[in-house]
């Protein structure tokens, strides 16, 4: 591979943003035909040095080379698409093939043509998607697959991609990943971004490592992920050295027969699909963390848009601590009744980007910032610190919020939604863009909640996160409870994951 000329390289790369220093020294060189890792924790200034690379962004100091927006494509964590439109015409968008060439003139958008280079494109790159769906209608896979089909309209030398493989399931994973090495063996060279430091091992010919904006890349055959995690965070050892999987096993099993949250026969339903969801029955118990994990269409969807108040109930019924919850659920109605609901998309339904960290941190009515009605600026202060102390999040409480890294923001909204010490706590994908260290603070914090006697109930795609964050594990399959484990059966787990009865 080094025999190659690389096709990107930066060198000695700083930026700074106002105050924040959110690159020191940064390099990275990227040849053909490599899939190369690019790992480090929340804030460290991955998409800060992406954006660089990209040529989205330039940099304060350095050299670059390679780095232009038709050299390198970018396909973002979130893509997104115009819904009511089908794939294919997202795809084709500003480069329709027309009938017809004469000057001046724009004549009619030839879509066969279209389709056939779209396909004949997908195929080459090993891509299994359904283009003549609405973009609306697709799940997080086929829409990250969707976006690396309009990344490669550009024939990209470098493809960046961004967590590609968060939130989704193994077998979703499993098509991406292919699709990766496909591009690898065509030459493309790939920065693949994750906090997953098992898949970088397992899939990277080389990584970077970012460390409070400074690089160092490893030689090939990259280290195993415990070495990987050593060098990144062997500033918090002593915190991550409790190892989850230690920790879990002295988590105790379901303890309390007591209720906090009991879905019995919970009937969904989704109209513009026609697919239902259950009978689902299924018990969070007081003073536990129990999760419920499948692929995001076995049902955590749904049950996911229940409780965000976007669907109604078609039957059955879902009691927190003893009390009924309505078929359709209100805005305010589950804070009041003391539960606290984490959706998966934190950025569109649980934040204000424009809005400052302060704003934020104490958007929900709490007594002590709001005293008598007026807000109070001394609480409002203190709250906000004890957020940012408690999950670790350097930053100011002025800065406004879209400023901060991604990881910063969804830590930002956990804290926040923990700390109103809740009876019930519902959490989406509860992972998602956290660092090791990040989650390990995660799973501290659950504990705490749980140990106060609340109910938490996580929904996860990720079998990793519900088997180190759980004390019980509920697997759907087709909209059905499919099992019920203790977070060590990792290997029945992932059987009815897939739908195998054990
Ligand atoms: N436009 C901006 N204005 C101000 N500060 C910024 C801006 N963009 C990034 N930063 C700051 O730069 C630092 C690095 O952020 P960056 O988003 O690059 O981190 P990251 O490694 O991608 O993190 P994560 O894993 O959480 O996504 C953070 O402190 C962030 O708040």
């Amino acid at each position: 591979m080094t025999a190659l000329e690389p096709v990107l390289t930066a060198e000695h790369i700083g930026k700074r943003y106002g105050a924040v220093q959110a690159l020191q020294n940064a390099s990275i060189s990227l040849f053909p035909g490599e899939i190369h890792g690019l790992a480090g924790e929340n804030g460290a200034g991955k998409s800060t040095f992406v954006r660089i690379l990209a040529g989205i962004e330039s940099p304060d100091r350095g050299y670059l080379r390679g780095c232009s927006p038709g050299h390198c494509a970018v396909v973002p964590q979130y893509p997104r698409m115009a819904s009511s439109l089908p794939v294919m015409e997202n795809l084709i968008v500003g480069r329709e093939p027309r009938l017809g060439r004469l000057p001046g003139v724009s004549l009619f958008l030839n879509r066969r043509e279209a389709a056939r280079i779209i396909t004949g494109r997908a195929k080459r790159f090993g891509i299994d998607l359904d283009t003549n769906k609405p973009a609306g209608s697709l799940n997080g896979t086929e829409l990250r697959l969707a976006s690396l089909l309009a990344a490669l309209a550009q024939h990209p030398k470098v493809l960046i991609l961004d967590e590609p493989t968060v939130g989704l399931a193994r077998p979703d994973q499993e098509r991406i990943l292919r699709a990766m090495r496909t591009l690898r063996e065509q030459g493309v060279a790939i920065l693949y971004i994750s906090h997953d430091l098992g898949e970088i091992s397992g899939l990277a010919d080389r990584v970077t490592l970012l460390r409070q904006g400074s690089t160092s890349t490893s030689s090939s055959p990259v280290p195993p992920a415990e070495e990987l995690a050593a060098q990144l965070f062997d500033h918090h050892r002593e915190t991550i050295h409790g190892n989850t999987h230690q920790e879990k096993r002295q988590q105790s099993p379901a303890s309390s027969d007591e209720a906090g949250l009991v879905c019995e026969e919970l009937l969904l339903h989704d109209a513009p699909t026609g697919r239902t969801v259950g009978p689902l029955s299924f018990k969070a118990p007081r003073g536990t963390i129990t999760a419920l994990t499948g692929v995001r269409e076995s049902g955590l969807d749904l049950l996911e848009q229940y409780l965000g108040g976007q669907s109604t109930l078609a039957a059955g019924a879902l009691s927190a601590a003893g009390q009924r919850v309505p078929a359709r659920i209100v805005p305010g109605l589950l804070r009041q009744r003391g539960i606290a609901f984490i959706p998966s998309d934190r950025f569109d339904r649980a934040a204000a980007l424009e809005g400052s960290v302060e704003e934020n941190a104490t958007v929900i009515d709490r007594n002590q910032v709001y005293q008598r009605g007026f807000r109070t600026p001394g609480e409002a202060k203190h709250v906000t610190n004890r957020l940012l102390k408690r999950f670790d999040i350097r930053t100011h409480r002025h800065m406004p919020l879209g400023s901060l890294s991604g990881g910063m923001i969804q830590k930002l909204i956990l804290a926040r939604e923990l700390d109103t010490n809740p009876r019930i706590c519902i959490i989406a994908e509860p992972t998602a863009g956290l660092d090791l260290q990040s989650q390990h603070i995660l799973l501290e914090s659950l504990r705490e909640i749980a140990a106060t006697g609340a109910a938490v109930l996580l929904l996860s795609s990720s079998i990793d996160a519900v088997t180190s964050l759980a004390s019980r594990v509920v697997v759907l399959h087709h909209g059905l409870v499919q099992g019920d484990f203790l977070p060590h059966q990792e290997g029945a787990i992932a059987r009815a994951f897939a739908g195998i009865s054990s």
